[in-house]
């Protein structure tokens, strides 16, 4: 089980997240939603360490993660895999490769700067990719392949990590809606099959909606929903995302950060994944 236990983060005045308390299940998909700047992106970052708390405490599986340096926080990275927005892939080395690059936290420094990989960890990173099925992108430099496919190669990478817990930081708000929707079904067979905890940033509501058994919704960098899918009335959407200033309805395709909602026209839960915003 993951522990964040009254997590706060400040940047100089400004309280990214403020006296989080959260306890996740193993084999959970959970999904944070909230407004820009309610704090999600930190929050996921300090439980994986790229961002340290303030104050507070993470203990996963009865360790405390918040506390651990050197190798020890290596190996929470590794357990802890990361997806991010914009990929973080290399793009001029090829897709194979940058899906063995999610083996270096498990070998020693000389294999690493030797980059050599063993024949079974080519056939792991081979496999991951046949499962997301790209494996036809393998020779290609990373860098030449569509958004959706970039994603999914970094999911192949986060495979090789062998992860507990997955964290992928709005992984589809830079794709189409059919690439967002294979994303995000890799995302949940991820779950579903392999056991692995799941917390995504999502800046839709029907996206929560149809692939997490529960949502967290952040304001001001705290907590201010945290429930099943079925729980979020439009009260409680209020709440996370706050009143709109201009008066519109809050539609179910309600954006975060760089694309805004326009008048909706049709009830979304008609098409979950079709967007209903226009690029900022
Ligand atoms: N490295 C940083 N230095 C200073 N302030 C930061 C830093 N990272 C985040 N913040 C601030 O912390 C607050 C929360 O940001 P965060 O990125 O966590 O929000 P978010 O909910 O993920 O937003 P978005 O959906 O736009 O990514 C914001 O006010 C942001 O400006």
């Amino acid at each position: 089980m993951l522990e964040i236990r009254n997590v706060t983060r400040r940047f100089g005045k400004n309280v990214a997240v403020s006296g989080v308390n959260l306890q996740i299940q193993p084999g959970q998909m959970v999904g944070i939603i909230g407004r820009s700047g309610a704090g999600k992106s930190t929050l996921l970052k300090t439980i994986n360490r790229l961002i340290d708390p303030s104050q507070g405490s993470i203990v996963f599986e009865g360790t405390e993660v918040s506390s651990l340096r050197g190798p020890a926080l290596r190996r929470w990275q590794r357990d802890c895999a990361m997806i991010f927005q914009q990929f973080n892939l290399v793009p001029r080395l090829d897709v194979l490769t940058n899906v063995l690059l999610g083996r270096l936290n498990h070998r020693s420094t000389a294999l690493n700067l030797l980059s050599i990989f063993s024949r079974e960890e080519r056939i792991r990173a081979i496999a991951a990719l046949e499962r997301l099925d790209i494996a036809r992108t393998a020779l290609q430099p990373a860098g030449t392949l569509s958004g959706g496919q970039q994603q999914r190669v970094a999911i192949a990478r986060a495979l090789m990590q062998e992860p507990k817990l997955i964290l992928a930081d709005e992984p589809i708000a830079s794709l189409d809606p059919l690439n967002a929707k294979v994303v995000m079904d890799a995302l949940r067979d991820i779950n579903l099959r392999d056991g692995i905890t799941v917390i995504t940033n999502l800046h839709t509501l029907d996206t929560a909606r149809t692939y997490c058994n529960r949502i967290i919704g952040m304001q001001g960098g705290a907590v201010v929903f945290d429930g099943a899918p079925e729980d979020l009335t439009i009260e409680a959407v209020r709440l996370v995302y706050g009143a709109d200033a201009d008066g519109s309805e809050i539609s179910e395709a309600i954006t975060s950060t760089s694309i805004r909602p326009v008048k909706v026209r049709a009830p979304v839960s008609a098409a979950p994944l079709e967007p209903a915003y226009a690029p900022v």
